[in-house]
């Protein structure tokens, strides 16, 4: 089985991305993750380009033992000069040089011809071979260069000593095809490929970064370069973690692995997400809130009954330390009542019946339903009291320049309606004096407490309210995502308990 290398390029192409910019602790932060990670080379940034970057390139080199350190540099002499100085105290320095081999690179932004870029490759990796052993060459934008002249290229560069031939898909538009169809032309026309190692690189502006670098491995290729959450510039590069665990699950076909330490994946991602302040969308594959959550009834049971129905990699494997069954308005029985089971609750058939009724209902109310919401719902539920009255429909009218106004409709025990409208001081007070008339008991509001019981915009309102009948008090309780609908059902529970008595 070969072992792909992992070049990890976070702090080089990744902090390339607007809005990824890192200070030196943080780089260094980010830097000591990788090595925990085993990435096995790090591409500590660009030393020439400021007096940052060579500060970071040289105090990671410094601080870096078990992972390659890497500084790039355009095929000029003071780039590689400031590439060396910078890694001068690294244990594995890497110099990467890169030089376009694209006609539309070469004639617009390098003004060079065919012969200068080749001079170019071979003086500027012959010099950095002078100062270090590990030179990498990349052919910049080498997807969209003609085949024939990168060939040439990359046999330059292997004369001159290189010894990671990189071909990067700079702009995201090739096809995994193609990739996979350069990498085998270079292996069947450069002689030499195969002693070294040949890269990939890849952009992701057609969303094909993982796919194209996935596509290079099939065809020989032998590191593959990467950022974490595939920052990078526009669309971002391959995402590393993606990279990694695609060839780490699909390991026995790809006849392929990786030195990385998958269990450090969702950490690392978790730690570059807070430097930046850049959030990982919940989809995102490998390391998404989502990635290992199931919401779907059908797909719950299956992972309840063996894991392996709809998770094709461990969450322990990515470091993660279990999935997550979301209990929303596509679960099902099985995993609401394996839920209830965890809180402690053994309900019966009948009770399990209700009380996902009741979910379900209360699943069309809220986005997400949390664990709160559940067990509030079942602890409801267990303090069971005979309805005289249920709310059958409210309309409550409130504001600064208006009385607050309640229009009730309770139904009875025969199943019968009755409506009433009441004014008073506020919405609530309004609703219970409406509720009051219908039930025609003389009723004291002692207390009135409201609790979220959840999280977020749309969290459930628990209302708990003390209310007396002659001698009698009892506690009423209601749940409702709305406030004054969790008021009246406290109110009309504490009246069905007075009533019961
Ligand atoms: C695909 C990639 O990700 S490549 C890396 C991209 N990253 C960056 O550019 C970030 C860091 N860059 C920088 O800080 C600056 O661009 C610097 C310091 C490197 C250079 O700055 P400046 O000297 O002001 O040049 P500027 O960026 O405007 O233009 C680039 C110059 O490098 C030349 N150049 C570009 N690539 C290469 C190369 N691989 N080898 C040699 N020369 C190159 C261009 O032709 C241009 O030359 P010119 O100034 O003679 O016209
Ligand atoms: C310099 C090279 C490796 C690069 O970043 C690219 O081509 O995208």
């Amino acid at each position: 089985m070969k072992t792909i290398k992992i070049f990890d390029t976070t702090l080089r192409d990744g902090e390339q991305s607007p809005g990824c910019s890192m200070n030196l602790s943080e780089k260094i932060e980010v830097a000591r993750q990788l090595e925990l990670l085993k990435v096995d080379i790090i591409e500590a940034g660009f030393a020439v380009s400021s007096p940052g970057d060579f500060e970071s390139v040289q105090t990671i080199a410094k601080t870096i033992k078990d992972c390659t350190v890497a500084s790039l540099s355009r095929a000029v002499k003071k780039d590689i000069d400031a590439s060396y100085e910078a890694l001068s105290q690294a244990a594995a320095p890497r110099i990467h040089v890169f030089l376009a081999t694209s006609p539309l690179h070469m004639q617009y932004k390098l003004k060079m011809t065919e012969e200068q870029v080749l001079e170019h490759i071979r003086e500027s990796v012959s010099y950095a071979r002078s100062l270090v052993p590990d030179v990498e060459f990349s052919a910049e934008d080498a997807s969209r260069s003609d085949m024939a002249f990168l060939a040439k290229a990359v046999k330059t560069a292997i004369g001159a000593g290189a010894k990671t031939i990189n071909l990067p898909d700079t702009v995201g538009y090739v096809l995994p095809q193609e990739m996979y169809d350069m990498i085998t032309y270079m292996k069947q026309n450069v002689e030499g490929v195969d002693e070294i190692d040949l890269a990939v690189h890849c952009h992701n502006d057609l969303g094909m970064a993982v796919a194209n670098s996935l596509a290079s491995v099939s065809a020989g290729a032998t590191q593959v370069e990467c950022t974490v959450n595939g920052i990078g510039e526009r669309a971002g590069n391959a995402s590393l973690e993606e990279i990694v665990m695609a060839i780490h699950t699909r390991r026995a076909l790809l006849d392929a692995d990786t030195n990385i330490n998958t269990k450090q994946l969702y950490r690392t991602s978790r730690l570059l997400s807070k430097i930046i302040g850049v959030s990982i969308p919940p989809n995102k594959a490998i390391v998404g809130a989502n990635a290992f959550a199931h919401e779907s009834g059908i797909h719950q049971h299956g992972v309840l009954a063996k894991r392996e129905t709809y998770e094709i990699m461990t969450p322990e494997s990515v470091g993660l330390t279990t999935n997550k069954m979301v209990l929303g308005k596509h679960s099902g029985r099985h995993a609401f009542d394996d839920f209830l089971k965890e809180l402690g609750y053994n309900l019966t058939p009948e009770e399990l019946d209700t009380a996902f009724g009741q979910f379900k209902e209360l699943c069309d109310k809220k986005k997400e339903v949390t664990e709160y919401d559940v067990e509030a719902l079942v602890a409801q539920k267990a303090a069971k009291v005979v309805e005289h009255f249920r709310l059958k429909q409210f309309v409550v009218n409130s504001g600064n320049t208006i009385q607050a106004t309640a229009n009730i409709t309770l139904e009875d025990m025969s199943g019968a309606s009755q409506e009433q409208v009441a004014l008073g001081d506020g919405p609530i007070d309004a609703a219970y004096q409406a509720i009051e008339k219908i039930v025609q008991m003389p009723l004291v509001l002692n207390n009135y407490k409201i609790n979220a019981v959840s999280h977020g915009e749309d969290a459930l309102g628990e209302v708990v309210v003390k209310v007396s009948s002659g001698s009698r008090t009892v506690t009423g309780r209601g749940l409702s995502t709305d406030i004054i609908e969790a008021s009246m059902l406290a109110y009309i529970n504490a009246v069905n308990k007075l009533l019961g008595a």
